[in-house]
C-alpha cells in the first residue's frame, strides 16, 4: 500500500521576519523527495514543522489526508536526522545496535570497516563512521517515512556513494524527504524535488528550474 506525506498551509515567522509563507511538499512512499534552498531559507524549520518540533503559526501535516498534530510522537509514521549527532558518544555500537533493535552481523556485512567494532564508543569513531551509523539507524527503523537533514554534510566522497546506495534501497519501503546543500546528489537521487526560496516552495521539474530560481548562476 502507497502511503501519502503533506505539508502545506504553514506560516512561519521569527519576530517580524517571515521565513514560510507559501509551502506544499508531498512525498510518497516509494520514493525519494528532494528539498533545496539557499542557506537560510528555512529548509531546517519546515523540516522541524513536520516532525512536529517546531510550532508555526499555522500548519497542516497529513498522513494518507489525515491531519496529524505532532508526528514525532508516533516514530512508525516519521522518523528524523538532524543535522547534527544525535547518539551519545560514550554508547557503544553494542549499545546503539541493542537501542534499536537491530542485527550488528547485517551491519558489519555491509560496511566491513566496521568489523572488531562492536564493542568500540561512538566518540571513537570517524565522523564519517559516526554518521553512517546514525543514517542507518534512521533508514532501517520501522517507519512509513523519514526526513534527512544533510545526510551527507562533511562526508568523503565514498562514504556519500555507500550512502546513497543506502537510501536508494530503503526507499522500496519508505518515503523519503532529504535536505543537503550537495545538491547534485540530491538532483542524482531524488523522485521529486522542491526549491525553497523566499518562503515558498516550487517544485521543480528541470535542473535549469533551479537557475531560474536562483538556487545556482549556472549548472
Ligand atoms: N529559533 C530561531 N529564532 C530566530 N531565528 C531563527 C531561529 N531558527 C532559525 N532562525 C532563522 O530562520 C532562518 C531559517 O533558518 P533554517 O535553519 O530553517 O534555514 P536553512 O534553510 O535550513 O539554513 P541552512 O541551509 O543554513 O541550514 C535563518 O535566517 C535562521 O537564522
Amino acid at each position: 500500500m502507497i502511503h501519502v506525506l503533506e505539508a502545506d498551509g504553514i506560516q512561519l515567522e521569527f519576530g517580524s521576519r517571515p521565513i514560510l509563507s507559501d509551502v506544499y511538499i508531498k512525498c510518497t512512499t516509494g520514493k525519494i523527495t528532494g528539498l533545496l534552498g539557499r542557506n537560510g531559507e528555512g529548509k531546517t524549520s519546515l523540516l522541524h514543522i513536520i516532525y512536529g518540533h517546531l510550532n508555526a503559526s499555522y500548519k497542516c501535516i497529513r498522513f494518507d489526508g489525515t491531519f496529524v498534530q505532532s508526528p514525532f510522537k508516533n516514530p512508525e509514521l516519521l522518523r528524523y536526522l538532524p543535522q547534527f549527532n544525535f547518539i551519545p558518544g560514550n554508547f557503544s555500537l553494542k549499545r546503539v545496535f541493542s537501542d534499536f533493535d537491530m542485527d550488528f552481523s547485517l551491519f558489519e556485512q555491509r560496511f566491513p570497516e566496521f568489523k572488531s567494532k562492536y564493542n568500540s564508543r561512538i566518540k571513537t569513531l570517524s565522523g564519517g563512521q559516526r554518521r553512517l551509523t546514525e543514517i542507518y539507524m534512521i533508514l532501517k527503523s520501522p517507519g512509513h517515512f523519514a526526513i534527512l537533514d544533510e545526510p551527507f554534510s562533511q562526508l568523503s566522497p565514498i562514504l556519500i556513494e555507500s550512502i546513497k546506495e543506502l537510501i536508494q534501497s530503503e526507499k522500496a519501503h519508505k518515503g523519503l524527504i532529504i535536505t543537503d546543500h550537495m545538491f547534485r546528489h540530491i538532483l542524482e537521487i531524488s523522485d521529486d524535488l522542491y526549491v525553497l526560496s523566499n518562503g515558498k516552495t516550487h517544485k521543480t521539474n528541470s535542473e535549469q528550474d533551479l537557475e531560474r530560481l536562483g538556487y545556482v548562476r549556472s549548472l
